[in-house]
């Protein structure tokens, strides 16, 4: 019977450039985030998220035991950060995302050698569409995953790019590029 049920998620981060580098050494705040489509509440079947950060930082392991799934932090350098799902059903592995923060646009070329050259712009955001597929779950995993309530609309929740006009602008460049290359055959 193979029941799935796909669960759309968007993470990564946004930085902010202070406008120079502060007496620590750091010239960026950030916030690192795991969100669910539509707002949903995972917290239903979500135990916790947890995000490891650069070993440097103090406790790199940062634990989110509820929603928002979210670390704000302040640095110079951009790394990888692993993030862990654990489910509450304990039948289901825990998932493995990896997201590298980013700090700053690179400019290819603009460096003087003719490298690429990292430019501090003043708001960055770096974030990915993905989905966390449940195959076959359990009884109380299915009806926790089909009861999952909406969250209230807060800033903090709204993902910044808008993917339902990614989705529609893409479907539309792949239609008329489908109709282009219709005719191109019709022309043969
Ligand atoms: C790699 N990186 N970038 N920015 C950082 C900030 C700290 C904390 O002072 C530790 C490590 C950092």
């Amino acid at each position: 019977k193979g029941v799935t049920i796909a669960k759309p998620i968007v993470y990564g981060n946004v930085a902010r450039y202070f406008g120079h580098k502060r007496d620590d050494g750091h010239t960026h705040e950030w916030k690192i985030y795991l969100r669910f489509y539509n707002n949903e509440d995972p917290s239903g079947y979500i135990k916790k998220v947890h995000f490891k950060l650069h070993d440097s930082y103090p406790n790199s392991l940062r634990v989110c035991e509820e929603p928002p799934y979210e670390v704000d932090e302040t640095g110079w350098g951009e790394f990888g950060v692993a993030i862990r799902i654990y489910f509450k059903d304990p039948n289901e592995r825990p998932l493995n995302l990896f997201h590298v923060l980013k700090l700053f646009k690179i400019e290819p070329g603009a460096a003087p050698d003719g490298g690429p050259m990292p430019v501090f712009t003043d708001y960055l955001v770096s974030e990915f569409y993905d989905e966390i597929v449940f195959s076959d779950p359990s009884r109380t995993m299915l009806r926790l995953l089909k009861s999952a309530q909406q969250l209230p609309p807060s800033i903090a929740t709204r993902s910044e790019t808008d993917f339902e006009k990614k989705k529609s602008e893409t479907l539309q460049s792949l239609i008329s590029a489908k109709n282009r290359l219709g005719s191109e055959i019709d022309d043969l």
